[in-house]
């Protein structure tokens, strides 16, 4: 991974501090970013379901981000079909599905509504079902029961924004027959001076933005496959921090497609936003045809997509130094699982730091109860 920090970086000492004060008392649910980590089943148990080729995924937020950023991302290596029900739509084609053979049903506290609700629209008598959720008695734990599902536990120490290398994202991953170990990347990083002083130096900048105003922070994605990844930090990002009236909003730009939308608000808009450039380098080889090119276009010649996307990127990061616009930017060399684990290590530490700073509880959400406890009124 190639990490360009902000151009005017801001260093804190501060910041240096409590990252090492995290390192010296760290939060229990760091054991699930380590290749130690006891998963609550073993790798015996779930070799068994490692057959199942039609898989549907049934969760909300934290239970299903991390797996389907992780599909996504690492999609070309993966040879199943993963169906992922993540939302409420009646009018989904995986309604249609008849050909599921495993479902994965994750939730935390067993009790969303909306993973109740799928659930119940969705298993078929004929499926096999594994169910990921805290030990104590919830809907879930009943339906695992009537369904004779497989249940594995969803340690209670571990938030959902933050499960995605625990059994949430990486029984997933292990069912996709990746490389769980190369996810667990937290071990290697703290031992990397440059990575240390990038998190910190972007953590402590990051920090003086939004003390100047600036409270939105926009992702321009280049990468298609990462869309979902930054479905995951945008929870991470918003949950974590989004509280006493302070935060930052994470917004999602499709790039290069929103050159032709969004950019020219980017450039001359409101000067309140800062910006990450994120691209991936390792992606198939497709090339222009050379024999269909116009002579007006020449240039075009032997030039892969890949190519153009890029100078894109390089072009907009020139364009937004001379308006001096803040940004940082990410260049991923190559699409495994160790550069995913890289990245979910990253952001989860900045967003640890950036509470801390803050002085916000980065694991909790209390307000999104609300929702819940009104939208029970209307239904009961
Ligand atoms: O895992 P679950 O208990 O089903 O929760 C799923 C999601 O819903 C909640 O409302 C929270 O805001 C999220 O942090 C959580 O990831």
């Amino acid at each position: 991974m190639i990490f360009k920090n902000f151009l005017n970086i801001k260093k804190s000492k501060t910041v240096k501090k409590d990252f090492l004060r995290l390192l010296k008392d760290q939060p229990i649910l760091f054991e699930t970013l380590k290749p130690t980590y006891k998963y609550s089943y073993s790798k015996k148990i779930i070799k068994k379901y490692k057959k199942f080729s039609n898989l549907r995924i049934i969760g909300m937020g934290g239970s299903v981000l991390g797996s389907e950023a992780i599909y996504n991302f690492l999609k070309p290596k993966i040879k199943k079909k993963i169906t992922f029900v993540s939302n409420l739509n009646s009018n989904a084609d995986y309604f249609d599905n008849k050909n599921i053979n495993l479902n994965l049903i994750i939730s935390k506290s067993g009790n969303t509504l909306e993973t109740i609700a799928n659930a119940n629209t969705l298993i078929d008598k004929k499926e096999k079902n594994i169910i990921v959720t805290d030990a104590k008695n919830s809907y879930l734990t009943n339906l695992a029961s009537k369904l004779k599902a497989e249940i594995f536990e969803h340690k209670n120490y571990v938030g959902g924004r933050y499960s995605v290398l625990s059994e949430v994202g990486m029984l997933p991953a292990e069912l996709m027959n990746l490389n769980e170990r190369k996810f667990k990347q937290f071990n290697n990083l703290i031992k990397n001076k440059n990575f240390i002083n990038n998190l910190v130096n972007n953590v402590s900048t990051t920090l003086s933005l939004i003390k100047s105003g600036k409270q939105t922070s926009i992702i321009l994605n280049y990468d298609e496959q990462s869309e979902n990844l930054f479905k995951w930090y945008q929870q991470l990002i918003a949950e974590s921090l989004g509280k006493k009236s302070l935060g930052l909003l994470p917004v999602v730009s499709s790039m290069p497609k929103d050159n032709h939308s969004l950019m020219q608000l980017y450039l001359d808009g409101p000067n309140k936003y800062f910006y990450t450039f994120f691209n991936v380098l390792e992606n198939r080889n497709i090339k222009i045809k050379n024999d269909g090119v116009l002579n007006t276009h020449k240039f075009l010649k032997n030039l892969s997509i890949e190519k153009i996307k890029q100078s894109q990127m390089i072009a907009t990061e020139k364009v937004f130094i001379s308006k001096k616009i803040p940004f940082r930017s990410f260049r991923i060399l190559k699409r495994n699982e160790q550069s995913l684990g890289e990245l979910f290590c990253f952001f989860i530490l900045e967003t640890i730091l950036l509470g801390r700073a803050l002085n916000v509880n980065p694991f909790d959400q209390p307000s999104v109860e609300l929702i819940k406890i009104e939208t029970k009124k209307i239904l009961i």
